[in-house]
């Protein structure tokens, strides 16, 4: 028997980095949440060999696929010999800011784990996850969080209410070190107050939330591509309570009330360079 499950997406609500490691990561703080927008990922058992097959959205399927990654770590974690037959279908952009690769990362791993018995932990699971990449853990654990480390300590926030999202993504990919590199942490300009946000979620108030938005990334993702600030002022004036580029970018996410009226909105985008989807906060199951 086979197994199914959806991997979701993630914007960032905030997003303010806080020092640079020794090792190269960066010590962030920021609120996570998860949307609706998924990919989706079929478990089948083998013999010995692991394989993976795609469709949707192009992506390289070969040995440096997050997924194949994740499959190799927890068989040399646990020792376990049984292959796997995988089929990934890709409905997240790519090198977006959506964590699209984690996300397929979270689902192997818990995949792999029932289809393979093996019975691990929530928090070995969670060990494995931060080793495959900084936002693994967070889309392991899913939600709305407050995030610290390097993204690893998860700390449950109220369940953001199911706000319209509508995200924009540029017909372009940026490389996440890169951005992360290129932040002058003196001259990172405005800063989210991130406890106003929480407050914020835990009232539920679109208003304030939308007011708040805030990632110190943009200081250089938006220089290095200006087209961001047009597509945010424009998702703005056509009636987004607020804007935001997500992680390192390039994806825009405006937010409103509900679905309906992100969908309402979208139509009177126009001509915008990018993908326009139209798409809603996940509410807890
Ligand atoms: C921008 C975000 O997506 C926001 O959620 C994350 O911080 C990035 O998470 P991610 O893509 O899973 O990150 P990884 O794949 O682990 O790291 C990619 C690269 O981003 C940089 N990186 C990432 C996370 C972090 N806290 N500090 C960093 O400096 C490092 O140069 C790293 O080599
Ligand atoms: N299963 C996968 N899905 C998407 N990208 C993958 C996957 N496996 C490996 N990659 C590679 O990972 C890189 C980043 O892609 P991804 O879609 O995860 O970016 P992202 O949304 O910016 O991630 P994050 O928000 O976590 O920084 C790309 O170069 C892509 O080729």
């Amino acid at each position: 028997m086979g197994l199914s499950l959806l991997a979701h997406a993630k914007i960032n609500l905030t997003l303010d980095v806080c020092s640079r490691r020794p090792d190269g990561y960066h010590e962030v703080e920021m609120i996570m949440q998860q949307i609706q927008l998924h990919d989706r990922l079929d478990f089948w058992p083998a013999e010995k060999d692991i394989s993976l097959t795609s469709s949707g959205l192009a992506i390289d399927a070969g040995e440096d696929n997050l997924i194949l990654r994740a499959a190799r770590l927890l068989q040399k974690a646990t020792g376990e010999r049984k292959g796997a037959v995988i089929h990934l279908h890709k409905e997240i952009p790519v090198a977006a800011g959506l964590a699209g690769g984690s996300t397929d990362a979270a689902a192997t791993l818990v995949g792999l784990n029932q289809l393979w018995s093996l019975q691990l932990s929530r928090k070995q699971l969670m060990d494995l996850a931060v080793q495959l990449g900084a936002d693994v853990p967070f889309c392991l654990a899913g939600g709305t969080m407050l995030a610290r480390g390097i993204g690893e300590i998860l700390e449950p926030l109220s369940p953001a209410p199911s706000f319209g999202v509508i995200l924009v993504k540029p017909p372009f990919g940026v490389p996440t070190a890169k951005i992360y590199q290129g932040l002058n942490l003196d001259r990172l300009g405005p800063r989210p107050d991130t406890a106003a946000m929480v407050q914020a979620l835990a009232k539920g108030h679109l208003d304030e939330l939308a007011g708040g938005l805030c990632n110190v990334l943009e200081s250089v993702t938006l220089e290095l591509f200006p087209q961001l600030q047009t597509i945010k002022e424009k998702l703005v004036q056509t009636g987004c309570q607020g804007a935001l580029m997500s992680g390192s970018g390039p994806t825009v996410f405006g937010l409103t009330r509900d679905k309906q009226r992100a969908g309402e909105i979208a139509s009177k985008l126009g001509d915008l360079e990018g993908q326009v989807i139209i798409t809603e906060m996940k509410r807890p199951e």
